[in-house]
């Protein structure tokens, strides 16, 4: 059962809560894969979403930026596939070393080996392990400081707009209400081509999430808003899945009700 289900208010965590409190290290459990809790759910979930996405053919391109990544990689594994070049983003200076480690691969680096077999799997075993690695490494061109407040994120570097931008799991956790979230859409777009792809994900309803010890505020998000901040922004959505939250797996560190996997496609300018 989970007691904090609308019963405690979390104060909004800033970019500056996470530029200071947000641990990649204690983040990263939350992708030790195998151990059969609502965290393998999700992974299953969305890496099969990435994988139909990426593998179908219908979004590929030169390049792809992908928003607020984090310490993760998990997100890029099927993406690396269909497009050359990644720019992987975040506001946090650890989430920035944490990415550098596993793509140096330097010791200490967190050890994706579970997730990247079971998408290796999910693609057929076109590759193997190792290659994939390699090629994901080779495809992330640089990791860039990211601000989705501001009207360019990757201010003060300028980037020619992308085929396609992936983001999961950061809006709804920089934006303190609805309003900035509908901001941040907009300047988060401003980085894609007209008719290129926004490949988005997330929780439903939630409301917190625990790193470590700590604490962070998320926005609570419901489909109708997505869908309609989506179309106010120019977006024409072409898939929109849902995982509800198995109640058996309900614990103390989210209290969210659902993940969402978005594809849509920015509309071309007229
Ligand atoms: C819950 S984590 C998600 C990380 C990763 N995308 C994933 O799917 O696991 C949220 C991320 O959003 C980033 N973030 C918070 N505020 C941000 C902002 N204003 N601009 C860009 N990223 C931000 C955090 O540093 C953190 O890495």
């Amino acid at each position: 059962m989970c007691r904090f289900r609308g019963s405690i208010m979390t104060e909004f965590t800033g970019g500056d809560v996470y530029q200071a409190e947000f641990d990649p290290k204690a983040f990263l459990e939350y992708f030790k894969f195998g151990e059969d809790t609502w965290r393998d759910d999700f992974l299953i979930f969305i890496l099969k979403q990435y994988c139909k996405t990426f593998t179908s053919g219908g979004v590929k391109g030169d390049t792809l930026i992908d928003i607020g990544s984090g310490p993760t990689i998990y997100q890029l594994l099927s993406a690396c596939e269909s497009f050359k070049e990644i720019i992987a983003s975040d506001y946090t200076d650890r989430n920035h070393w944490e990415l550098e480690k596993w793509l140096k691969n330097e010791p200490g680096a967190f050890d994706w080996t579970p997730v990247v077999e079971y998408v290796c799997e999910l693609e057929g075993n076109r590759e193997k392990k190792t290659e994939k690695e390699t090629k994901l490494r080779k495809t992330i061109k640089q990791v860039l400081k990211c601000d989705v407040h501001k009207s360019n994120p990757m201010h003060p570097i300028i980037l020619p707009p992308a085929d396609c931008l992936i983001s999961s799991l950061c809006l709804e956790a920089a934006c303190k209400d609805l309003n900035t979230y509908r901001n941040a859409l907009k300047n988060i777009s401003s980085l894609l081509k007209p008719g290129g792809h926004l490949v988005l994900s997330g929780d439903l309803g939630c409301s917190f999430f625990m790193v470590g010890p700590k604490r962070f505020s998320c926005l609570v998000l419901r489909e109708e808003f997505l869908r309609e901040v989506l179309s106010e922004t120019g977006f024409i959505i072409q898939e929109f899945e849902i995982l509800f939250r198995d109640d058996n797996f309900i614990d103390d560190s989210s209290d969210f009700s659902g993940m969402y996997f978005i594809l849509a496609r920015k509309e071309e300018a007229i």
